[in-house]
């Protein structure tokens, strides 16, 4: 549910695993192209998607007989959207959150708003979450990600209908852990973008990522995840790529900041969901609610909301008291 770039190419993915796909869109011409041509110009030029991917937008039609239906639009719409979709939804179906971020307002994960508007149980909601740039996954090159439900059993049913060739699938029960590291590494890959964009180099760099997954972890901890979770593939590893990648709309908009440009002009610059950026808000006030410091997303909040130069932002990270490492971990 979502023709966007992920959601067309976990379609792609699902249809490389053996399964029978359809994909809802909201746009008449991106679901025709979808259908004619095979390929999703406005969010993956160049790729081609397989003849079985059929996209359709109807929701009722691609709900209608599902045995897992994957959520991929842009966190801060899943509410509005998926109320319009539940009296279509497969009574057993296997609810899937593809997205990375917290909600505005609310300060729920995605699982707990689809939970929360579907009304079904935790063990019908899963979680799809690694370090996987659409274009690199639509392009056939090796990855993995995580399949996370509190049911074991569940997990494996994702993990059996999403394996392929080219793309490896772990199992977690740790739901909490593996949402916490998608949605929090955005923030972590806007900060780095700015020291990127501002002309820093990779030292500067290893030291957000790394004391941004310090703080995902903490913030982790205090929600009850498993720290093990943030040195897997849902944590470090989507940290890493994110944090490295050139694709990262996060990063990118990061950068566009650190080079000099406006908020008003970074916005208007970013076509696709960077979903850190309003996630950023909701993951301070997790925080406060909880005691954790997250002094590298108060930074981006300050940044982004709070008019802070910055340079004053820069300057109040590194001029922090001083810490043992493991300080509140
Ligand atoms: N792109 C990636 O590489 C990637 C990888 C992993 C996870 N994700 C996550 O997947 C989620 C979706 O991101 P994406 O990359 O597909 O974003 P995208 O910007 O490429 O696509 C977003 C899609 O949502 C649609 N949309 C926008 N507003 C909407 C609304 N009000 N109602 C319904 N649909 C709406 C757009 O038309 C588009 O089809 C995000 O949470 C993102 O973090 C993305
Ligand atoms: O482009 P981004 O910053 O939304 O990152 C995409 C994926 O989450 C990387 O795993």
């Amino acid at each position: 549910m979502g023709s966007g770039s992920f959601g067309t190419v976990f379609a792609k993915l699902l249809h490389d695993a053996g399964g029978e796909v359809t994909l809802w869109g909201r746009r008449a011409e991106v679901v025709e192209a979808i259908n004619t041509r095979h390929e999703n110009p406005d969010y993956l030029p160049g790729i081609e998607l397989p003849a079985g991917v059929r996209a359709t937008l109807d929701p009722a039609e691609a709900l209608a007989g599902a045995d897992f239906v994957a959520l991929a639009v842009p966190a801060q719409t899943l509410r509005e959207n998926l109320t319009q979709w539940v009296p279509a939804l497969p009574p057993e179906a296997v609810l899937i959150s593809l997205m990375k971020g917290v909600e505005l307002g609310t300060t729920r994960r995605m699982s707990e708003v689809i939970r929360e508007v579907a009304d079904v149980p935790e063990e019908r909601v899963a979680v799809f979450t690694g370090p996987n740039f659409a274009r690199e996954m639509g392009t056939g090159q090796p990855c993995a990600s995580v399949a996370a439900c509190v049911d074991e059993d569940v997990a494996q049913r994702l993990q059996a209908a999403s394996m392929t060739p080219y793309f490896r699938v772990y199992t977690s029960t740790d739901v909490i852990g593996c949402e916490l590291g998608g949605a929090v590494k955005n923030i972590v890959a806007l900060c780095v973008g700015v020291v990127v964009g501002l002309g820093f180099g990779d030292s500067t760099r290893a030291l957000i990522m790394t004391r941004g997954l310090a703080e995902i972890s903490r913030l982790g901890a205090a929600l009850g995840a498993d720290e093990h979770t943030f040195a897997g593939l849902a944590g470090m590893g989507d940290l890493i790529a994110t944090c490295s990648s050139p694709l990262s709309r996060n990063r990118t908009f990061g950068e566009n900041l650190g080079r000099g440009m406006t908020l008003e002009q970074v916005i208007a610059a970013t076509k696709q969901t960077a979903e850190g950026v309003k996630s950023s808000e909701p993951v301070l006030e997790l925080a406060r609610k909880h005691n954790v410091e997250m002094p590298i997303t108060e930074a981006v909040v300050n940044v982004l909301y709070r008019g802070m130069p910055i340079k004053d932002a820069a300057i109040s990270l590194i001029s922090r008291s001083p810490k043992p490492e493991r300080y509140g971990v």
